[in-house]
């Protein structure tokens, strides 16, 4: 009696994620990607970097960003996020306030990149108050804590309808919020493996 051909196992390469560290000034975006990125050995992109000179002079000038001047910084934010996975990364961390959903939804436009990209949202959720203390606190940023009242006005939190989206409350000391964080994350990965 011959023996069965077993049929050869398909192997799914596992998804590339495109993380999104989101929230208004203060709540922690950088130091959450550079840890989250640091652990999952992935790059990390600052949103910051690529706001251009005049929307900097603006938001250090006390004067709040428009629709009109995110527009092309959070396509620029979609595009390195596309590139540094088109350059072979199994994934990479973005930070980037994505106060509103459209721009959340502009970003959301990278994963159509590839069938293997997702695009998460990772949203530090915390009070006016407590990021108003956190700014104050912070020295030699050109976002000063007069603009966090500006961030608020405009926020529209990620509601359940937007199911991409990992809520983590930022409330808690930097060691909680850093596993809890990389907790949510890595239990996203597992289960899309
Ligand atoms: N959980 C925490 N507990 C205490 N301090 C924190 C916590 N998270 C962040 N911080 C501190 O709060 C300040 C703001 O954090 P960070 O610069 O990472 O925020 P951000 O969202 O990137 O801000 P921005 O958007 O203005 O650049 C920093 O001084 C940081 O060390
Ligand atoms: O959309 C915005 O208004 C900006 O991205 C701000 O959020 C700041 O750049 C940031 O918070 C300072 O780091």
């Amino acid at each position: 009696m011959g023996s069965i051909p077993s049929t050869p196992v398909k192997e799914t390469p596992p998804l590339r994620h495109i993380w999104i560290i989101t929230g208004p000034s203060g709540c922690g975006k950088s130091t959450i990607a550079q840890f989250i990125a640091r652990e999952l050995q992935l790059p990390y992109i600052e949103g910051d970097d690529y706001h251009s000179e005049s929307n900097v002079q603006k938001m250090a000038n006390g004067i709040p960003l428009t629709d009109d001047d995110r527009w092309s910084w959070l396509e620029t934010l979609r595009n390195k996020a596309v590139e540094a996975l088109t350059f072979g990364s199994d994934g990479c961390v973005v930070t980037c306030s994505a106060l509103k959903r459209k721009y959340r939804d502009i970003i959301r436009l990278a994963g159509h990149a590839a069938p293997d990209v997702v695009v998460r949202f990772v949203y530090l959720q915390a009070s006016q108050e407590l990021l108003l203390q956190r700014v104050k606190a912070r020295a030699g940023h050109f976002f000063k804590d007069n603009m966090v009242k500006g961030q608020f006005e405009i926020l529209e939190e990620p509601d359940e309808t937007e199911q991409d989206v990992l809520v983590v409350p930022v409330k808690h000391d930097l060691p909680i919020v850093k596993a809890l964080a990389l907790q949510k994350v890595e239990l996203v990965m597992q289960e899309s493996s």
